[in-house]
């Protein structure tokens, strides 16, 4: 089970990787766009020096021919490091940039996913992760936990190297969703880990602890305190 961040944020970046189990961090265009006009690939070489040495990072290409997505893939591997994984949107065009790159040898993620068909043309292509994107399947009434169950399971048959890198979520229930019905690794916004941790009830529950252990021995006292005291 991967978590991934779905934020090229240096600030949220820091912040989850020191705390969570965090294996990499994916963007696309969009995520770009929200931290301004950034010197991209300095800013992304400072997002790769957050990360664990083991951890992936995916950054997307923009090309809209083959060659233009090959040259933008060079420029990545050149610019940021050949272990990039290349996102590439599962287009007829983008499978036929993937089938390339795969034959090169290169770390390839198949983004823009919302079909079974497309998943499934992807992993036949040697894609290493495959993005599907969670909710704006669920906006379109197409069967998102479904369409994660069949690919996982042709993945599993057909012995597949390729991981289900579930994206897109706007909720903390899609994401568990998507784990339980096979995803292998999800990517998630900050504002989701915050949704999932800072739900009232986690501090409330922390609160009362707090309380109840006071009561008992004092403000401020602690587990660690309370030995030192008994030595002394
Ligand atoms: O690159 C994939 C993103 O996770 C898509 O997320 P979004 O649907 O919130 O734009």
């Amino acid at each position: 089970m991967e978590f991934l961040l779905d934020t090229i944020d240096l600030a949220a970046i820091k912040k989850y990787t020191a705390a969570l189990p965090i294996t990499g961090v994916t963007s696309n265009p969009t995520i770009v766009k929200k931290q301004g006009k950034i010197d991209f690939f300095a800013h992304m070489k400072k997002v790769k020096k957050l990360l664990d040495e083991d951890a992936t990072l995916h950054i997307q290409l923009v090309g809209q021919t083959v060659e233009t997505m090959l040259a933008d893939a060079a420029a990545i591997f050149e610019q940021v490091g050949p272990e990039t994984y290349v996102k590439v949107p599962t287009t007829l065009t983008g499978l036929k940039v993937i089938k390339q790159l795969k034959a090169a040898g290169h770390n390839v993620t198949a983004t823009a996913i919302y079909t079974k068909f497309q998943g499934l043309l992807a992993i036949a292509a040697g894609a290493d992760y495959i993005a599907p994107y969670y909710n704006r399947m669920q906006n379109m009434d197409l069967a998102a936990a479904q369409v994660i169950t069949e690919l996982a399971q042709a993945i599993e048959k057909e012995h597949a190297d390729t991981k289900i890198l579930a994206a897109s979520f706007h909720n903390v229930d899609q994401v568990v969703t998507a784990l339980a019905h096979g995803a292998q690794a999800v990517t998630l916004g900050p504002e989701i880990i915050a949704a999932g941790l800072d739900h009232p009830a986690i501090h409330q529950a922390v609160t009362n602890f707090t309380a109840d252990w006071e009561s008992l021995f004092g403000k401020g006292q602690t587990v660690a305190g309370l030995l030192h005291s008994t030595v002394k």
